[in-house]
């Protein structure tokens, strides 16, 4: 189910107005010529899974059919992370659901970039609202995790999103521009091709209530808007900005349709092989 629609923001479409937009084709052209998936759908499997439901999460995605133009990285818990990268066939990638904010040392219980580099783990999930919220990881500490990830030569799939109280008490786009800030002064222009932004609302997240699509575009071309007034309207251009909470493959071609959503980052339902191949076939059919 979709939740209730708001008003569009003043702010952003006045922002959205002021920053000429590449139409989505021509963004995802351009996408696709520096060698990446225009779309791109992110599994992340939380903490959860046995060997044996893993095994065969990898068995049914490896036997589903997806569009060679999608980027597909799923991200199990550390201790699956390794099997499931040796035994997931290609396209499918792999990504960490987080990583420590330096090099490693005597840091009892984290994992560092370069371990996950050295392991050939491309991908790493930083700053997920889990995070920010159980484990006090502020605006600042997500930056310089991203900045630090990016130098060990990872790709980040970096979250922001505001919680329904912000949301409803009128602080959300301070909330959002302050965490797109953070990442923003961590991570030099060049290293925006590496990085991609998740989109997910608190409020949205594992509760079944996603987003309308009239809200998820809006906080998409707020977010498109902002990185090109803010970082560089070229980055802007071939951004890649994902939405996240409560998709599922019922919900996912309404939403991959949207101008400025360029991808998912999928929690509970990416832990159903049939059903994430069908989401990541969403984009697809648009095309
Ligand atoms: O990282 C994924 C998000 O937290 C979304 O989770 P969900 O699809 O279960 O709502």
């Amino acid at each position: 189910m979709f939740a209730s629609t708001s008003l569009l923001h003043q702010r952003v479409q006045l922002q959205a107005a002021r920053v000429p937009a590449a139409s989505r084709a021509h963004r995802r052209m351009a996408i696709v010529a520096r060698g990446s998936g225009r779309f791109f759908i992110g599994g992340n499997w939380k903490c959860n899974g046995t060997i044996d439901m893993v095994t065969q999460l990898v068995k049914d995605l490896n036997a589903g059919s997806v569009p060679s133009t999608v980027e597909i990285v799923v991200s199990p818990t550390f201790v699956h992370l390794d099997m499931v990268k040796r035994t997931l066939r290609a396209p499918f990638q792999v990504a960490a659901q987080d990583c420590w904010v330096s090099k490693g040392g005597a840091f009892t219980g984290e994992v560092s970039a370069e371990m996950l580099h050295d392991f050939g783990i491309p991908w790493v999930i930083l700053g997920h609202s889990e995070r920010r919220s159980l484990c006090r990881e502020d605006d600042e500490l997500v930056g310089m995790k991203c900045e630090y990830a990016l130098s060990q030569g990872l790709k980040v799939i970096a979250c922001i999103g505001e919680t329904l109280e912000q949301r409803e008490s009128g602080h959300m786009w301070d909330v959002i521009d302050a965490q797109l800030q953070a990442i923003a002064n961590h991570t030099t222009i060049g290293n925006w091709t590496n990085m991609v932004i998740a989109y997910e609302p608190v409020w949205a997240i594992g509760t079944g209530v996603v987003a309308t699509p009239e809200q998820a575009q809006e906080v998409h071309a707020h977010v498109r808007a902002w990185v090109a007034k803010n970082v560089n309207p070229e980055v802007a251009d071939t951004l890649r900005i994902l939405y996240g909470g409560s998709v599922n493959d019922q919900n996912c071609e309404t939403l991959a349709n949207l101008e400025d959503v360029d991808g998912f980052l999928v929690g509970g339902a990416s832990l159903k092989g049939p059903s994430f191949i069908k989401i990541c076939n969403s984009e697809h059919k648009h095309s």
